[in-house]
């Protein structure tokens, strides 16, 4: 930043002076028709949005950088800071600049932050916008605590450890992150849009305990549940402290506070969480993603609250049955499609309730509003009707609300108030009478026009009125000798001069006062109107949630019946059985039918080793069967012929392998990372996916952590899918109890292969690798060496595999073969031959079934009997033969 103040212009010293309020958010300076940004924002600004650097004037002997954009157009380039994290506070001009001395006085007033923001033009409809802060204890512990301005949900919860915090992160992509100044942030966390750095005082305990019962209006916060010894409490404080910072408003929609509980859902860690691809897929867009299959809800509300029960499979297997209920009841009636039809015009009910409680609301909010309102008593007619009051009991239709809004709003309204003809005529009397006086003008101005026409003989005499002028007489200079004495002259125009006369001015004055006056009324019965919706808010909101959660309901069913789903069913017992499961998002986009499978996991059976050819179809039936579990923890219906689900607490998933540069983890680095992560926290009720593990390292070090891997589930009794290309564990499921072998089938057909899909008992025959490259397009002669090469490999592996069952057979040993290093007894070059050329993407280990020439003619001497000159002539003839 510049210079020292005196040499700054006044202008500049005023906008230093409200920049040091706000040093690290950029500062919107509004200056006529523009906001400005000056210095460092104006760097930052021009970046992020792409607009022109330019300069105005010096300061302190430099340039100053300028960017600025046009105020009419601010709404978009504050979403799109938004969207980037950034927070904006906008400076208004606030004095008269026709009386200011000096810089027009100006004044913040609003600070736009991501985690804040309510306006329907900077917010997304699809995507819950989440406040979250969060800190650490003493012990590994954090606290977090998160609150959705939006809908006023508001909670705390606690995390074991940095990582269980990561991935609560991970499933409440905040919009912004408040953490204490002395916090130390993990890398991962760093790496999040809209980090703001808090004062630690924010955070203290007491203090925010005081803030959540002044908030409140309680005694104590154990009507929540909550112990004010929570290590969420603090973060909980500072949450509102922020918000008063910005919003300078009450927020009478945060009316309670709950505290989430890790326990109560199945913990999906943010590697499952990207893996099952729930709302966005591996590409991080929004196509083919479990919700763009499942999500057919009809209001935003509704959509939002969807994705929050996908990221969040609950637990509790009564609240389950009680969404399962309503589903069943919704389906069975085909009241889903009435319903479905009421809900597409209710809207996003949620944020306009949290714009009336924060007095953002806009005109037509209160028209949605009351559209929503006038809808209930419709839906309840379908509840009656379809019989269904006892899972869904019928909704409180706001009367009184309603009443008020029908008799107070326009029917389309102007989209701001200060427009006026927002409120509906006969409201109240008063404004009625000045929109008369104001309306009724017209008549008089024009009777006053005929009457000066007849006295003046002047016939093209017109009345007219601009915003400079006010109202005036015109005439054309044709007329100038017939103008009265009393006509004052106003201005002139190339054909025509216009005139004010005592009575036309007198006119205006009531006009204008009477229009000022109806404009200041509206606003004035416009606030009140808002006051008055203050008291029913709770209910109201209470209302919304419960139209959301019929929205997924009615989503629910619908894809049910659509997609032929089926009811799941919950046990005590630990077992998983799913008959004809599909994977619901390959088989919508799927252009062949699908090939459904079973899967069960029971007493005897814990660990399946699923092996078969690539693109064979074990990823598939791997996550279909995550996804059916995870969908039936929503209270959905699930793509099989029939689901029981014992108790599930984790759903791990170790699937294919990115690197993860921004981190600076390597391919291996991150695959075992994420294996330890499930060998640390893997339980028997865990449904664990482990998809080709050892990939990214050695052939033998990864066979032998796989194999090792493998072996420590089963002893976990986890329920386990383990795909593999290793075939060597197979055998696992002769030595390890609970483990049984399955594969994918497919046929060769000539030099190609054809996917059957369909999961059999038993290890696979073979892998079609190679056939698979070649649907892959890979050249024709890349594959014929590929075969010879395979060919030789495979004779090597026979040969190896036939001296070590003479060997293990020579030693009397019971145990099954594993191909080790060991029982290759490759010399040590070979093995790193076989590392370094993996990595490079091609296998080609040195057969050693063809004697080297070189090694026969040295076996045919003994070196003990050769004399010096025969040694030399030998060496000779080594060096004539050809590998
Ligand atoms: N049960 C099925 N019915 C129909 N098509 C399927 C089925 N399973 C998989 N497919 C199709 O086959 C493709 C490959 O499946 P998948 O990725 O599961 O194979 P894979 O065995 O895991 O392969 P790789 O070992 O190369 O990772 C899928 O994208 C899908 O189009």
């Amino acid at each position: 930043m510049a210079g020292s103040a005196p040499k700054h212009t006044p202008m500049m010293q005023q906008y230093l002076a409200i920049k040091a309020e706000h040093p690290d958010i950029l500062l919107f300076y509004r200056m006529g028709d523009f906001y400005e940004l000056f210095f460092d924002d104006a760097q930052r600004a021009a970046d992020l949005l792409d607009i022109t650097l330019t300069q105005r004037g010096q300061s302190g002997g430099n340039a100053i950088p300028m960017a600025g954009v046009p105020y009419h157009a601010v709404e978009g380039y504050l979403a799109r800071l938004i969207k980037l994290g950034e927070s904006v506070a906008i400076c208004e001009q606030i004095g008269d600049p026709a009386t200011s001395k000096g810089p027009v006085e100006r004044k913040v007033m609003r600070i736009v932050t991501p985690g804040t923001v309510s306006d329907e033009a900077l917010l997304e409809p699809y995507r819950e916008n989440l406040l979250v802060a969060i800190t650490q204890l003493h012990n590994e512990r954090w606290g977090l605590s998160a609150v959705d301005i939006t809908s006023g949900r508001f909670f705390v919860s606690n995390h074991a450890n940095t990582d269980a915090v990561i991935s609560e992160l991970e499933r409440l992509q905040p919009a912004e992150l408040l953490y204490p100044e002395s916090l130390n942030l993990p890398n991962a966390i760093k790496a999040i849009h809209g980090l703001r750095r808090r004062p630690d005082w924010e955070f203290a305990a007491d203090s925010a305990e005081q803030a959540l019962l002044r908030q409140f209006g309680t005694h104590d916060l154990s009507g929540f549940g909550l112990d004010a010894n929570h290590p969420g409490i603090g973060a909980a404080g500072c949450i509102l402290q922020y918000i008063k910072d910005t919003q300078r408003s009450a927020l009478p929609h945060l009316q309670k506070i709950q505290q989430e509980f890790a326990r109560d859902a199945i913990h999906l860690d943010s590697v499952t969480r990207r893996n099952l691809e729930l709302t966005k897929n591996l590409q991080g867009t929004n196509t083919h993603t479990l919700a763009s299959v499942i999500d057919q809800t009809k209001t935003p509300m509704g959509s939002r609250l969807l994705q929050r029960w996908l990221h969040r499979p609950l637990r509790n297997i009564d609240r389950l049955q009680q969404r399962l209920q309503v589903v069943s009841a919704l389906k069975t009636t085909g009241a889903w499609q009435v319903l479905q039809m009421c809900l597409r015009d209710i809207g996003d009910l949620e944020r306009i309730l949290a714009r009336i409680a924060l007095q953002t609301a806009r005109p037509r909010d209160l028209t949605r509003l009351r559209n929503a309102l006038s809808i209930l008593p419709t839906l309840n007619q379908h509840i009656r009707e379809h019989e269904l009051g006892k899972v869904c009991p019928e909704f409180d239709i706001f009367e009184s609300v309603h009443h008020l809004l029908a008799q107070a709003i326009n029917d389309n309204p102007p989209v701001l108030i200060r427009d006026g003809g927002v409120i509906r005529e006969g409201y109240h009397a008063d404004l009625d009478h000045y929109r008369e006086l104001s309306a009724g003008g017209n008549a008089e101005l024009e009777q006053l026009a005929q009457r000066e026409r007849v006295r003046t003989g002047i016939q093209n005499l017109k009345i007219g009125y601009n915003k400079v002028h006010g109202f005036y007489i015109e005439l054309s200079r044709l007329a100038a000798d017939r103008v009265p004495p009393e006509y004052q002259r106003r201005q002139t125009l190339k054909n025509a001069e216009r005139y004010i006369i005592p009575e036309l001015k007198a006119f205006e004055e009531q006009v204008l006062q009477s229009q000022s006056r109806s404009l200041a009324l509206e606003k004035q019965l416009y606030q009140s109107i808002l006051d008055e919706l203050q008291s029913p808010l709770g209910e109201l909101q209470a209302t919304a949630y419960r139209l959301a959660e019929l929205d997924v309901f009615a989503c629910f069913s619908e894809r049910a019946t659509t997609l032929n789903y089926v009811q799941p069913e919950f046990t005590a017992a630990n077992e998983l059985r799913i008959e004809s499961g599909r994977h619901p998002v390959v088989e919508a986009f799927s252009e062949t039918p699908f090939i459904a499978n079973d899967v069960l996991f029971d007493q005897k059976q814990r660990l399946k080793i699923i092996t078969g050819p690539n693109m064979g179809g074990k990823s598939t039936y791997m996550r279909q069967t995550a996804i059916i579990a995870l969908l039936a923890h929503t209270g959905s219906f699930v793509p099989a012929k029939s689901a029981t689900l014992g108790p599930i607490d984790r759903i791990f998933t170790r699937i294919g392998a990115a690197d993860e540069l921004a981190s600076g983890r390597s391919t291996f680095m991150v695959e075992m990372t994420e294996t330890a992560n499930i060998l640390h926290n893997a339980t028997a009720h865990s449904l664990v996916l482990m998809d080709e593990i050892g990939r990214g390292t050695s052939t033998y070090d990864g066979l032998s952590l796989a194999w090792a891997s493998a072996e420590a589930l089963a002893e976990k009794e986890a329920m386990t899918l383990f795909a593999t290309h290793y075939f060597e564990l197979t055998q696992l499921a002769e030595l390890l109890p609970f483990t049984t072998n399955i594969h994918v089938d497919a046929t060769e057909h000539g030099d190609t292969v054809a996917f059957l899909y369909q999961m059999r008992q038993g290890p696979a025959s073979r892998s079609f690798g190679l056939q698979v490259a070649r649907l892959a397009g890979v050249p024709e002669p890349v594959l014929q060496r590929a075969k010879l090469r395979l060919a030789t490999l495979e004779q090597s592996d026979r040969e190896k595999t036939n001296n070590s069952v003479l060997e293990k057979q020579g030693s009397q040993s019971q145990e099954p073969t594993l191909l080790t290093e060991e029982a290759l007894q490759l010399p040590t070059h070979a093995r790193q031959r076989i590392g370094n050329e993996e990595e490079q993407g091609t296998l080609a280990l040195e057969p050693n079934h063809a004697p080297d020439p070189r090694i026969s003619l040295l076996n045919q001497h003994n070196p003990d009997e050769l004399t010096p000159k025969q040694a030399l002539e030998l060496l000779y003839q080594l060096q004539q033969i050809k590998p």
